[in-house]
């Protein structure tokens, strides 16, 4: 009958390398029950996608942690989109969706490539060896990111510690929970007074936000959480996103060849890394009533675990799934999700990313790893804490 797995994924061991217990969930069958939180397993990519899209049966507003908004009290007031279902969902996703539309982000454009080519050139100016993630990963998106926000300059180291609380508390309340602890109320405090319309620049994210809210798309009271929106799910994400390409590239020499080549495939090796290394996890989902997953029903109420990264590895969807490949069309992986919660700033992080590989690929002919790379652990994110680079200049 249900297959079971008694492993922890949120162990130090499964972040450290989850591959394994990936493949085993995947072999296992469609749905697997995990004995270690008594939850419900989807790893294959037909029923990942099936639970991304399936909103109604498998709800957001219940939390998509482990802890069940219907009996547990969240730990900070719930987000108008992420755990939110329709009708709820809708008016605060038409504003992002809005806020945040390649149209919109046009205007940056320019800017950000300019931004791209001006950190590119102070890195290399340091030296042809660096780590990329202090140096790249992260220095890119604090300093684009916050600024297209309309973020008040001071405070803004609190980006990063905020958003890994925030996606470590998605899991269970194990170590890496209880090291965000001591800060989150000062953390949630500055972030929560970071997203009133007086602390917004004017023409940011935030002030159209508001703008919004002027104009009756969304409530006054509902502005502030949906710029909350942005800084809880707009750093880290794209932090792991560009460490993830880097790393993909320094591994995959010959892929940076293509790249150097054809520079318009910037966006697309974006992609493929959102697929091969699945910055974003797993996400949980509540089942709404009893729902059959292959042969076995998932209970009404029980929560289902959907490994994203399981998924965009699942050798029943993608050939050689575990090659990083310019030459894949990687669409149709669930690196943002899919439907109605597909990721909202997925066009922000293509153009973060663009305008960084962009810069790079006109001044770096060769790109390779100096030294051993270290792995920074998260309950939700597939992170790198360094990835030390030798680069050869063009
Ligand atoms: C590489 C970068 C990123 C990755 C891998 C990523 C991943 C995801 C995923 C998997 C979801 C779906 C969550 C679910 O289905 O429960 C999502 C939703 C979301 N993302 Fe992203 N994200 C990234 C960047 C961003 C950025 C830059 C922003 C903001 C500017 C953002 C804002 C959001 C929001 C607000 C949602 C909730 C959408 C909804 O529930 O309707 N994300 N993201
Ligand atoms: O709306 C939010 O607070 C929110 C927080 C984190 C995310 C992760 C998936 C990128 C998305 C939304």
């Amino acid at each position: 009958d249900l297959p079971t797995n008694n492993t922890d994924p949120f162990s130090h061991e499964v972040l450290e390398d989850p591959a394994p217990l990936h493949h085993e969930l995947r072999e296992a069958g469609p749905v697997v029950r995990l004995t270690a939180y008594g939850v419900y397993a989807l790893a294959r990519y037909e029923q990942v996608h099936a639970a991304l899209v399936d909103w109604q049966g498998f709800q957001s507003a219940a939390g998509v942690g482990l802890s069940n908004f219907r009996f547990e009290e969240p730990w900070r007031p719930p987000s108008l989109l992420l755990e939110a279902d329709p009708p709820r969902h809708d008016a605060p996703r038409r504003v992002l969706q809005k806020v945040l539309s390649p149209r919109s982000l046009r205007r940056l454009r320019d800017q950000w490539l300019a931004d791209g080519d001006t950190l590119v050139e102070e890195v290399l100016a340091r030296g042809t060896e660096f780590d990329a993630v202090p140096a790249l990963a992260e220095a890119f998106p604090l300093r684009v990111f916050p600024d297209a926000v309309g973020l008040s300059p001071e405070g803004r180291e609190n980006l990063l510690p905020l958003g890994d609380h925030n996606f470590n508390a998605f899991g269970p309340a194990n170590d890496l929970v209880a090291k965000g602890a001591p800060r989150v109320a000062e953390l949630m405090g500055w972030a929560t007074a970071r997203c009133q319309r007086d602390a917004l620049s004017p023409g940011g994210f935030g002030a159209q936000i508001w703008s919004a809210a002027d104009r009756g798309e969304i409530t006054t009271q509902q502005a502030p959480l949906v710029t909350r929106s942005l800084l809880l799910a707009g750093v880290d994400t794209t932090v792991h996103g560009l460490s993830a390409v880097l790393y993909a590239f320094a591994t995959n020499p010959d892929q940076w060849r293509r790249l150097r080549a054809q520079p318009g495939l910037a966006r697309v090796a974006f992609d493929e890394a959102v697929r091969w290394e699945s910055p974003v996890q797993t996400f949980f989902r509540t089942a709404t009533s009893d729902i059959r997953v292959g042969e076995h029903v998932i209970p009404d109420g029980q929560k289902i675990l959907m490994f994203l990264g399981a998924a965009n590895r699942d050798p029943r969807r993608w050939t050689d799934p575990d090659v990083f490949d310019l030459g894949r069309d990687p669409s149709g992986h669930v690196g943002f999700g899919m439907g109605i919660h597909q990721c909202i700033g997925q066009h922000v992080a293509r153009l973060e990313a663009e305008a960084l590989l962009t810069a790079l690929a006109k001044r770096v002919r060769t790109i390779e790893l100096a030294a051993p790379t270290k792995r920074h652990h998260n309950n939700t994110l597939r992170a790198w804490a360094s990835i030390p680079l030798r680069v050869g200049l063009a």
